[in-house]
């Protein structure tokens, strides 16, 4: 059974289309990033799947239920952009009263421990940092054991200490088969800590496939080096070339196959190739294209 479905899902707000026919499948057991710009419908596709919000059209199912009763099962577990805690509850006894709500939780030292909160268990929540209260928030969402946790931004007020501690509590969790879909403005994110970048852009699906996968499609790799005064003529018809750059004696060759494109420019061409240099395009370079071409 698949994990995740959407299926030609779209959700107006009004005259907004925040999600405009999306359909992709994820399989049980992989770690996704949702990158996107601001407003791309990156939290709307994240509520969907929570069955906080219906989709205007098209269906949305969790390992064959509905989201809500997916939810209503504890099959899914969520640490969203705005959860607010207890301010006089320490953090124990906030991971052991929700943990108290679910059928088949974690133990209360695991969970504390996964998201490195052993030290300051007995802190109250009005005196965490904001780091410190996102690792409860994780530790929220994953107390209940859920198959599949959704992780809306969850970075997004940690310091780079933080970053670290929380990334790795969230493999922590992954590793035991679990499925994790994480939304991210934050390329390197998605590039580190995933198997799979799902880019969306205005709603729609702009690319699918691995951090690797995704830079090679959209950005390619660059050849560059100096031509003085030589001629440019037949740099755009060497293997591989999509786009050629000269400016100021300098040549700069988009390719989608650097080894051909190099065996086409010194076997191929009679220039004298001065200051050769190779770089791949980062996934930066490619989500710039692609959010900007759909
Ligand atoms: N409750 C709402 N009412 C009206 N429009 C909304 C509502 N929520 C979101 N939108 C609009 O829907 C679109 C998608 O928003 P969404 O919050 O899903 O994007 P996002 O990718 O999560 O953005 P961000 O990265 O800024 O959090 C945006 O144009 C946004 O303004």
């Amino acid at each position: 059974m698949n994990g995740i479905v959407f299926d030609h899902v779209s959700k107006h707000y009004g005259d907004v289309l925040a999600v405009d026919d999306l359909s992709l499948t994820i399989e049980p057991g992989t770690t996704v990033a949702l990158l996107g710009p601001n407003g791309a419908g990156k939290s709307t596709s994240i509520n969907l799947l929570l069955g906080l919000l219906k989709p205007s059209r098209g269906t949305i199912t969790v390992h064959g239920r509905a989201p809500a009763q997916a939810v209503a099962a504890g099959e899914m577990g969520a640490m969203l952009q705005d959860g607010a805690l207890i301010p006089e509850l320490t953090v124990k006894e906030t991971v052991d009263l929700v943990r108290g709500l679910y059928p088949r939780p974690l133990a209360l030292d695991d969970i504390l421990a996964m998201a490195d909160l052993t030290a300051i268990a007995g802190r109250r929540a009005s005196r965490l940092s904001g780091g410190q209260a996102q690792r409860v928030r994780f530790a929220l969402a994953v107390a209940g054991a859920p198959r599949v946790l959704l992780l809306d931004e969850p970075t997004a007020a940690m310091d780079v200490e933080s970053r670290l501690r929380f990334w790795a509590a969230m493999h922590d969790y992954a590793a035991g088969g679990r499925t994790v879909l994480f939304a991210t403005h934050y390329l390197e994110e998605a590039d580190e800590h995933s198997d799979r970048v799902i880019v969306i852009a205005r709603g729609r699906l702009a690319a699918d496939g691995t951090a690797d996968q995704i830079k090679a499609d959209a950005g390619g790799q660059t050849v560059s080096f100096s031509l003085g005064a030589q001629p440019a003529a037949g740099l755009d018809r060497l293997p591989g070339v999509t786009a050629v750059e000269i400016t100021d004696g300098a040549a700069v060759l988009h390719t989608t196959d650097a080894d051909a494109t190099l065996a086409g420019l010194y076997r191929g061409t009679t220039l004298d190739v001065r200051d050769l240099r190779l770089s791949s395009a980062d996934l930066e370079a490619a989500f710039l294209r692609l959010t900007r071409e759909s």
